[in-house]
């Protein structure tokens, strides 16, 4: 058993920030002995496994955890004849998670990401890795090639999920752009002719974190550049600008369910369907509209998680190839897309844009006339599982 650096067991305990108001969704076809790797961060907090693909076959949770698993038979007996706007056999199924949540908060994370300091809170963690099958034998940490423990500017070993929820709990910047990037971190501030009337800032709706080791790249980029690794950790978090998409990477995301967690319908991938590996992609370009619309924030940057095992490129081909051309219709799409002012819940700006999918993008493929309406059955299935005024304190769901 690999034993964590002490200071990090002790750093970890003493800050489980959010730990009753936090769930961790994590969509799985694989075992979970990452968590292990985990543990120090992750056991205070209750998990959501979502385990995709065949429901018969026995996924073991690591002791210690406080967590309950769905499969597919489970989501079909909860959302019976709903439960077809869940994707099978696509990461999408992680949505599940957010609906069936009773938290304010939101973690997800795939099941082949790493604390990236791994050397750094775990002096063995690259053996038990490489036992594991995650890592080539004398694979080095890519910050600290030398295996010491590398902290953070201010000596700390680094915890994603806290640095997460510091994003999540402090104001976003999305309507005037701070050139020292997020004003509310320890050492930076608003610079000179920044608008004091703008210095309160924006809730945070969403908090997007960042790979090392294998970069989230499409099927074409992973084919030219299979070798390519990403060693450059940025320290900054940004607040992307009201009116800016992005590509939403569903890896290493936190966001606040009550203020947008509607909005994160993973859309249909996967098995029966004619694209994959958009689920997030739809998901994020969904919600930035939405955080646009509503006045909420979203920040990308720090943390980093090491990700470590890079999917198949052909067989991502196969999953992305019609949306590499459908987005050159998407985006525009997105940014003309326009909310009227009685918009004025998550639910309501929802249901708005699946009637403009359906309107706009049903004419580039029948696909869209099929996922506006899963965007409607999305929200009556969330709206069933969260009636409104539902208290964010209830307890969790059973394992
Ligand atoms: O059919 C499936 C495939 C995978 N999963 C689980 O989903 C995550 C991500 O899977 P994986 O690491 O194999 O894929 P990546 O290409 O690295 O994932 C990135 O692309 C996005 C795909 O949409 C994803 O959000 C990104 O992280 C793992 O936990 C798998 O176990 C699944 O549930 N079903
Ligand atoms: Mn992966």
């Amino acid at each position: 058993m690999v034993e964590p650096a002490t200071d990090t067991i002790a750093a970890t305990r003493l800050v489980p920030l959010l730990k009753d108001e936090l769930d961790i969704v994590i969509p799985t076809i694989r075992n979970l002995d990452f968590l292990e790797m985990w543990r120090p961060f992750f056991e205070p907090y209750h998990l959501i496994i979502v385990q995709d693909g065949d429901p018969s076959k026995v996924i073991k949770v690591p002791e210690g955890f406080d967590y309950e698993l769905y499969n597919r038979n489970d989501i079909n007996r909860i959302l019976g004849p709903k439960a077809s706007c869940i994707s099978f056999k696509d990461s999408a199924c992680r949505c599940f998670g957010y609906m069936v949540s009773k938290k304010k908060y939101i973690f997800t994370i795939d099941d082949d990401c790493f604390i990236f300091m791994l050397c750094c809170v775990f002096r063995d963690g690259f053996d038990l890795l490489c036992d594991l099958g995650f890592l080539d034998f004398g694979s080095v940490c890519v910050i600290c090639a030398d295996k010491s423990v590398a902290k953070d500017p201010s000596g700390k070993a680094i915890n994603a999920l806290e640095q997460h929820i510091k994003n999540i709990l402090s104001p976003s910047t999305p309507f005037f752009f701070n050139t020292l990037y997020d004003p509310y971190r320890d050492g930076a501030d608003f610079v000179r002719g920044y608008p004091f009337s703008l210095r309160e800032g924006a809730p945070t709706a969403v908090s997007h974190g960042l790979w090392l080791n294998i970069p989230d790249y499409d099927a074409p980029t992973q084919l030219v550049k299979p070798l390519e690794r990403n060693t450059r950790y940025v320290d900054a978090v940004l607040t992307i600008p009201k009116g800016t998409l992005f590509p939403m990477c569903g890896m290493n995301l936190c966001f606040d369910r009550d203020l947008i967690g509607p909005a994160m319908y993973f859309g249909l991938m996967g098995d029966g369907q004619p694209i994959g590996r958009y689920d997030d992609m739809w998901a994020g370009w969904c919600t930035k509209v939405i955080c646009d619309h509503l006045g909420l924030g979203v920040k990308t940057g720090l943390p980093y998680i090491y990700h470590s095992k890079a999917s198949n490129p052909f067989v991502n081909l196969k999953k992305e190839y019609k949306g590499i051309f459908w987005q050159e219709e998407i985006i525009p799409f997105f940014q003309a897309a326009t909310l009227s002012k009685d918009c004025t819940s998550v639910q309501k700006c929802y249901i708005e844009l699946s009637k403009q999918v359906k309107e706009k993008l049903g004419k580039v493929d029948p696909y869209f006339d099929k996922l506006a309406d899963a965007m409607v059955t999305w929200i009556e299935a969330w709206d069933e599982l969260n009636p409104s005024g539902a208290s964010a304190k209830v307890s969790n769901g059973k394992a």
